[in-house]
């Protein structure tokens, strides 16, 4: 989830509302001082060759990330083999939660009972980088029956606790959406250890360097809906007032986040010079963006760069990020292959897990 927020939980390297608002900040956050607007590009890599028994295709994959995360931080993929109705099936289940349920089969779901963040939050209840945030969403975590390894019985919450934290709507309130859910979380975890195993190879790892910590992986997901503005936005500008924003300004905590959204676009993502540059929507793509863990990681050579939403069509928008972390005992600690020669790790070891970042 977000790193540069005020509110969530689940964010150790919280920034306060002021630094988050300020320029040295966002500066400090801008995409690679070696690419300029005009060179700034999200690339749409087509990672079929990534599935093929040949090592050397799978590297090639790899530069390709490689490339895109040292620069803007983003990059859409194609050829990720999800089907397309396993996509359009996930959407659907967005809408459907959103417009369905009633406001008390919300409220008996509402975020404020969990201690990890999960459940529904309601329009403008939380507030980021300083705006409101327009949308409504649903949050959900790892659960051993929503991947289709099943685990290794390993997993345990974000604060180290063992059972359940997920709260779903009941069946009878939404049939289906259970099954829906699990359609899709097995695929895109799925997806994401495949994604990991290409990071590795594009940091000149091993390819399974990462697989022993995501064994049972913190993985927690949300279902977005950022309605459309009362009165529509020019699209031909980036700028928008406080009250038009649907998520604020922020970068994304976790290792990386794979990004589903319905065909309305409003992903802007901050450029070097500080302006906006707007996502276009790519349908059966995922948008995938590096987060905090992989920038500490590699000492920032990965960017995890800011992005905000911000709906300016007058149809709703529907997202569904899911945010790939790594088992939450482990450590994420500057790896050595990115450090030069007597430098310094700029980030210090912190854990995947409130447990453990909470020490700091
Ligand atoms: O809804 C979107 O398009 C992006 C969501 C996002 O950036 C987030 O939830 O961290
Ligand atoms: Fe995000």
């Amino acid at each position: 989830m977000a790193s540069a927020t005020v509110q969530t939980p689940l964010s150790s390297d919280s920034i306060t509302k002021q630094e988050a608002r300020s320029t040295s900040y966002l500066d400090s956050r801008l995409a690679a001082k070696n690419v300029t607007d005009t060179t700034f590009v999200i690339p749409v890599i087509d990672i079929t060759p990534s599935f093929s028994s040949s090592l050397a295709d799978r590297q090639a994959v790899a530069a390709q990330i490689r490339s895109a995360c040292t620069t803007s931080g983003f990059f859409y993929i194609s050829g990720h083999g999800i089907p397309t109705t396993t996509l359009s099936g996930i959407i659907q289940q967005a809408e459907r939660f959103f417009a369905k349920l009633s406001k008390e089969q919300k409220e008996d779901l509402h975020i404020k009972k969990s201690k990890y963040g999960y459940g529904w939050e309601p329009s403008e209840y939380t507030s980021l980088a300083g705006d409101v945030e327009t949308k409504e969403g649903f949050n959900f975590g790892y659960e051993e029956g929503l991947d289709a390894t099943g685990g290794d019985g390993k997993y345990r919450n974000l604060d180290g606790t063992k059972g359940d934290a997920n709260v779903w709507p009941k069946e009878e309130d939404l049939p289906g959406f259970y099954e829906g859910v699990k359609e899709y979380y097995s695929r895109v975890l799925d997806l994401a250890r495949h994604l990991f195993r290409l990071f590795a190879l594009s940091l000149d790892l091993p390819e399974d360097h990462f697989d022993h910590m995501m064994t049972h992986p913190g993985g927690i997901a949300r279902l977005l809906y950022y309605t459309a503005p009362k009165s529509p936005l020019p699209a031909a500008t980036t700028e928008a007032s406080h009250d038009q924003i649907g998520l604020g300004a922020h970068s994304d905590y976790e290792c990386f986040t794979l990004l589903l959204s319905s065909n309305t676009p409003g992903l802007e993502i901050l450029k070097p010079s500080g302006q906006w540059h707007i996502a276009q929507h790519i349908p059966n793509a995922f948008i995938v963006n590096v987060a905090d863990f992989l920038m500490r990681w590699t000492n920032g050579v990965y960017k995890s760069t800011i992005h905000r939403v911000v709906n300016r069509s007058t149809d709703a928008r529907y997202s569904v990020p899911f945010f790939f972390s790594i088992n939450y005992e482990e450590v994420v600690e500057t790896l050595p292959t990115c450090l030069k020669e007597g430098e310094k790790p700029t980030y210090r070891p912190i854990g995947a897990g409130v447990s453990v970042h909470r020490t700091e």
